[in-house]
């Protein structure tokens, strides 16, 4: 375990920069408390995104972290509010094994080509824990009162709605 300057503790983790995410800033978070480090488009050229279209942008970097965490990339609100910007297989998985470039798979969901330049902040990367299981084979499950009731079982409109 490492420690920040407040003396909290905190997991390790090592970071590599790339070749050609030479004056990019690594992964920042905005705010004291926020969850995710946003991270910054590498694209050397200006990326078209069109209306429907979707792209794998590299960020610059690769991470080694312990087996004990995954990392998250989920979509920036406010790109996906006003430009219709989010990542298509949201949240992506970045599991503590891969030592490949971290990329972020964008889709356009507006009305309009975006265009996604060098060092824009295009989606966030939130570190979680993964608890270690054991998945056991068993003929048979406890009885709950859900029971296998899912989907919408319980309704699906309130009374607000009718
Ligand atoms: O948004 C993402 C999602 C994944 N990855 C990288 C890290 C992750 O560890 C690896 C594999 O991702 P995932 O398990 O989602 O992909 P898969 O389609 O199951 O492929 P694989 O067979 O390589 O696991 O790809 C990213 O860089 N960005």
């Amino acid at each position: 375990m490492s420690f920040l300057e407040n003396n909290t503790p905190a997991f390790p983790i090592r970071i590599k920069r790339l070749p050609g995410s030479e004056g990019l800033p690594l992964p920042e978070k905005m705010s004291a408390a926020a969850s995710g480090f946003d991270l910054h488009a590498a694209n050397i050229e200006p990326l078209d995104l069109a209306p429907g279209e979707r792209a794998l942008v590299p960020t610059g970097f690769a991470l080694a972290m312990p087996v004990e965490l995954e990392a998250q990339i989920r979509p920036r609100s406010g790109l996906a509010y006003k430009h219709g910007i989010t990542t298509l297989n949201s949240p992506g998985t970045i599991d503590a094994d891969y030592r490949g470039e971290v990329k972020v798979l964008l889709i356009n969901h507006g009305q309009e080509t975006f265009t996604i330049r060098r060092g824009e902040r295009i989606a966030q990367m939130v570190f979680q824990l993964v608890p270690a299981v054991l998945l056991t084979e068993v003929d048979e499950l406890d009885d709950t009162t859900r029971g296998a009731g899912g989907f919408g079982h319980t309704g699906l409109t309130t009374e607000a709605r009718k």
